[in-house]
């Protein structure tokens, strides 16, 4: 046993041994303040039967766990005022760092009703100020503005997170006292939260003078409160609360699911929560509408000072969110397809056309065009729109990177035009020799290529265990074969000549 263990295990509990063993902690207060830790240590044991306010008696382990590890933040960063200390029990960490700092503004947060009765009583026999309970569960409607919150031993980083959304201020820190393993729920944190918060610190130690072990991890709030946003919209009158269908956005955000309505609005919805946050982060100038429903997420930042915020009662939201994400939706501007003549040649060197009539299809054969490096996509006269709900959400917004074209019907395209067809039972692809100049060309799904392009089709060689591969798969395979080709001939380039 050390020295100094020896030393307090063999005094009785009192003020003097509790600002020893603090000492031994590396944390001084003055006599004033040790008074009142003694004071709240001697409320805490009294009422710790009754109320089951913490498992730890020992004193010195009490001082050393409880208190030291409560004061220890304010010593490794400098605390934000007004602190929330969300979960705070029997008042831990947020009592013993008021008292170390006594001009931090807290409010201490706890759900149970008789542990918030004991919070006041220490409160008011400590005589503490700028200094309050709030009683209830925090949830994310809770919207008082605070700088900062802190917890300890109450629940994940990220549930947490999503707690305190209404009430952390922008640049405000989100402080989690934790235990040394938790190296996935702080990576899993920083990555659910990208755009709202950042990981400020992770900062390891132990408690001096023991072998406790301890994380200080502090997330950076870099998004917006919802109440503050609202703010912002309504006083611009950009927010727009609908609850009829017979609202003149509700009208066009359903007019908008059909290629139709996309054509005739030069919109479209985009659904899903991932593709919503690629196209604010690199097409924010075609956010038109940011689409939520009461009480749901607000605009991120970036958008356009043009752009609205549709709230939509639920049932409605539940009309325009076809594939049901329960994630807000957006509303952006699409470009007309420019026309393509096939008499003037292909639009770019390695062009792609489409004919594909299932939207999804049509989306998942861009996000391959976008992927291997395709220069342009006519999407022939049968091809479904690329800005359907559905074939955006399958190009991952590809859609909106690449230059795209309307073209005649697959039956009317010229036969010399220097094509590259794909349909089973052509010549096999790896044989393939492929032009500077050229487009593929698939089939429409289910009658394939016409007669006249099969001839010089290639095909992917494969079992006989299906009758055929889906269509904007083998477009994928047929992309790969010619990008990888590519590259070998830019490595052959590359490669010294030898002498
Ligand atoms: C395990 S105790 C931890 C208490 C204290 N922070 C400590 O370190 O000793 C968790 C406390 O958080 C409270 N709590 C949990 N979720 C809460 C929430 N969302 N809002 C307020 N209090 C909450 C519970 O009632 C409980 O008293």
């Amino acid at each position: 046993m050390k020295k100094a263990d020896r030393v307090s295990q063999s005094r009785k509990p009192g003020p003097e041994p509790l600002g020893d063993i603090l000492n031994r902690c590396g944390i001084s207060l003055d006599r004033g303040q040790i008074r009142q830790l003694w004071a709240y240590h001697q409320l805490l044991r009294k009422y710790n039967e009754e109320l089951n306010l913490t498992r730890i008696h020992n004193f010195e382990n009490m001082v050393e766990k409880l208190y030291a590890d409560s004061i220890l933040p304010g010593q490794l960063i400098s605390l934000p005022s007004p602190l929330l200390d969300l979960g705070t029990g029997p008042g831990m960490p947020g009592i013993p760092l008021k008292i170390a700092f006594p001009r931090l503004q807290v409010i201490l947060a706890e759900a149970r009703s008789k542990r918030v009765d004991f919070l006041q009583t220490v409160l008011d026999e400590l005589k503490l100020e700028g200094i309050r309970t709030e009683g209830g569960l925090i949830t994310a409607s809770f919207n008082e503005p605070v700088k900062g919150v802190i917890t300890r031993a109450v629940e994940t980083i990220g549930e947490t997170l999503t707690r305190i959304e209404g009430c952390l201020c922008r640049d405000g820190l989100a402080i989690f006292m934790k235990g040394p393993h938790c190296d996935d729920e702080v990576a899993d944190a920083a990555r659910r939260f990208t755009g709202h918060f950042e990981l400020k610190e992770d900062l390891a130690y132990t408690i001096p003078g023991t072998q406790h072990k301890r994380r200080l991890v502090v997330f950076r709030r870099v998004s917006q409160r919802p109440a503050q946003i609202r703010k912002v919209f309504d006083a611009a009158g950009r927010r727009k609360v609908v609850s009829s269908t017979a609202n003149a956005h509700f009208k066009r955000l359903k007019k908008i699911l059909t290629a139709k309505g996309v054509r005739k609005e030069g919109a479209a919805l985009v659904c899903g929560e991932k593709v919503v946050r690629d196209v604010i982060r690199r097409h924010a100038e075609r956010v038109r509408a940011w689409v939520s429903w009461p009480g749901g997420p607000p605009p991120p930042e970036g958008l356009s000072d043009a752009a609205l915020w549709i709230e939509l009662e639920k049932i409605l939201f539940r009309q325009l969110d076809v594939f049901g994400t329960e994630a807000p939706l957006l509303e952006i501007s699409v470009p007309a397809l420019e026309p393509w003549d096939p008499g003037s040649g292909l639009p770019a060197p390695v062009t792609l056309l489409v004919p594909f009539q299932d939207p999804e299809n049509v989306g998942a054969v861009l996000r391959s065009a976008a992927a291997f490096g395709v220069d342009a996509v006519v999407i022939l006269e049968e091809g479904a729109s690329p800005f359907h709900p559905k074939a955006l959400r399958a190009s991952a917004g590809a859609a909106l990177d690449l230059r795209l074209f309307r073209g005649p019907g697959i039956k009317d395209l010229p036969a010399d035009l220097p094509l590259i067809p794909l349909s089973q039972g052509g010549r096999p692809l790896d044989r393939a020799v492929f032009p500077e100049t050229f487009a593929f060309l698939p089939g429409v799904e289910g009658p394939g290529l016409p007669a006249a392009w099969r001839k010089s089709a290639l095909s992917i060689p494969m079992t006989d265990r299906v009758e055929s591969l889906n269509a904007a798969t083998a477009v994928a395979v047929a992309l790969y074969e010619w990008a990888r080709r590519g590259r070998s001939r830019e490595k052959d380039h590359a490669r010294p000549e030898k002498t």
